[in-house]
Formats: structure tokens, sequence, C-alpha cells
């Protein structure tokens, strides 16, 4: 089969954008999950976070399912999000623009450039769910707000919410960041086990300057990632849950792969967060797919040139970083 596609990424997690609007690909669901597995492997010519599938709706302005690269669907990427916003915005001449996600229509919109040069898109996450069973978590209470898990760990605090996608979140001194720590709790609360059946993301937060966090993320079904739009979403409400953060103010949110902004709402006692970041593109290409030889070749690739503005953002990110993490 012959694909057309864009690469892009928001604050660094990468996605194969694959638009099912206008080209008519009428993939099946292995089909989408094999896809996944062979593009995103690092270890070919694209490689990527993840497949997002850009798809009609019946009732927005457009439908994104998002599959990771081991060939799981999720239910919601923020990252992603802002990358399909920029699509369809573009596709159909739009300024804002309602999409479908699994669980949600989600709102989102062009926003000036949080960086001159870099093209920005505010993503509306909700909604946002406490109990355990949204997740699902089996611990043997309703949610787990600021508490120990103690398979997990004897002196971290997590909190477990779905936004909707499931989310572990800790919040640690520069020291727990160091060494094995997240990765071996997150390796096994996603592999078989009993707490978490259907995997989590799971992020260590680290409080920066007064409004400004740091987010580092293992991704379900993809391993630690530049950044995960959801997670720090999901990190900056529990900030302002535990006082360290406001709601309705802006959050600098930092990443290995760059930075974003969230901003935390509270309504009728329900939380909603912005998302605000960029979406960046690296590059169109076709290629053909034979996908019982779990093969492909790229037959066009055209760089463009969004990366070198972003590079600067970045830049200026990892020096802040060098120098306020360690605190
Ligand atoms: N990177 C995404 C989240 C992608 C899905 C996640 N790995 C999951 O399985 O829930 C984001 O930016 O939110």
């Amino acid at each position: 089969m012959d694909i057309t596609l864009i690469k892009g990424h928001g604050s660094g997690n990468d996605f194969l954008i694959i638009d099912e609007i206008t080209n008519g690909y009428s993939f099946s669901e292995s089909e989408r999950a094999e896809l996944a597995k062979l593009l995103c492997n690092r270890e070919g010519e694209l490689g990527a976070d993840g497949i997002l599938y850009v798809i009609n709706s019946k009732n927005a302005d457009g439908r994104m399912r998002v599959f990771n690269a081991d060939g799981s669907e999720a239910s919601m990427c923020g990252n992603g999000l802002r990358l399909v916003a920029r699509y369809v915005c573009e596709l159909k001449g739009l300024d804002e623009a309602v999409i479908e996600t699994m669980k949600a229509n989600l709102k989102v919109s062009r926003k000036p450039e949080i960086y001159d040069g870099v093209p920005t898109y505010q993503v509306e996450i909700s909604p946002v769910l406490f109990e355990l069973s949204a997740l699902p978590l089996n611990l043997d209470q309703p949610t787990l707000l600021n508490e120990k898990i103690e398979e997990l760990s004897d002196d971290l605090m997590f909190t477990a919410l779905a936004v909707p996608n499931p989310h572990l979140v800790a919040i640690v001194t520069a020291g727990q960041l160091e060494g094995n720590l997240q990765k071996e709790l997150s390796e096994k609360v996603n592999g078989p086990n009993e707490l978490f059946p259907d995997g989590v993301n799971v992020s260590f937060v680290k409080p920066l300057e007064s409004g400004a966090i740091y987010v580092r993320t293992f991704e379900r079904g993809v391993g630690f990632t530049n950044a995960c739009g959801t997670a720090m979403s999901a990190s900056s409400l529990v900030t302002c849950l535990q006082g360290l953060n406001k709601l309705e103010t802006s959050i600098q949110v930092y990443n290995n792969g760059g930075k974003v902004h969230c901003i935390v709402h509270q309504q009728d006692g329900k939380y909603r967060i912005d998302l605000i970041g960029n979406a960046t593109y690296l590059y169109n290409a076709a290629i053909s797919v034979d996908l019982s030889g779990a093969t492909f070749t790229v037959s066009r690739k055209e760089e463009l040139s969004e990366q070198q503005t972003y590079e600067k953002l970045q830049g200026e990110v990892q020096e802040y970083l060098s120098t306020t993490l360690k605190g």
C-alpha cells in the first residue's frame, strides 16, 4: 500500500500524521496497529513515538486516533492533538475547531506563537477522572491522592488520574530524578502486573521556580519520551492540588523536548486543562508498505525548515534546565 504522511512533533514527542480524510485510505483495525509497530520502529527510516490517524468525524471537524509505537491504541494524546489541531485547522481554513477523540470531543485553537516562528496550538484536556476504576488501578480504595503504593516504593507519594488516558504522578526531589527508580517502577507497572492491568503513563515531577515545573514521563506503549502532553497536563493539576501551583494561572511546564504552558480550570467540581505548545512539522514523506513482509520503502522525503526555529527554543530550555533542575 502507498501512504503519504507528515512527521511532526509536540515538545519532541514525535508522531507520523496519516490523513484518512483526504487520502481515502481504508485501513482495517489490525492494519492501523501493524503500521504503528512497523513505521514507529526507531531502527527503521521513519521512527516515532506513535501514529496519529486523522479521520472524518460525523459530529466534529475531524477525529484523531492515536496508536503507540507498540501498536496499542490510546484514548488520548495531548502533544499529538496539537498536531492534529494544526492539520485539521489548516486543511479546513479554521482558527479553532473541535476534534473527536476516543472519549470526548475536544476544543482546539491556534494561538500566538510561544516562540517566534513556532506554530502554537491550544488543546483541551478533559475529562479528568480520579476514580481508580477509570485507569484502571486495582487497589482497595476509590482514589489515590498523594499516597504511597507499597508495591512500588517505600517513600514516593503518588496521585492516580485519567485525563482520560491513565497517569501515575509523583512529585520528586532532584535526587529521585537520578538513577533508575522511574524506569524500574514504570517497567513494573507496564509489564504483566496486578495493579495496572492496562499499564499506565508514569511521570516524575520536579517543582522549579514559582509557577514552573519539570516533567519526565515513561509512556505506556513507548517508554521514556521527550514529553507527554497529557502527562504534563495531569502533572500541572496534581501540583495545583498540592498547593504548589495555582488554578486559572499559566504554569510553565519544562520537559526534555521543550516547554509548554498549562492552565488548570475548575468548574462545577470538575477539572479541565488547557495545554498550549508547539505543533512543528519535520517532513512530508511518501512510502510504500508491505505489511505481510513487515517492510516499507520511502520513495519521497521532503524536509521542512520549521525545526530550525524550534531548536532555538529547545536550546534555551536546555540551558535553563541545566541550571535549575539540580536545585
Ligand atoms: N504522548 C501522548 C500520550 C500517548 C498515549 C500514551 N502513551 C498512552 O498510552 O496513554 C501525549 O502527549 O499525551
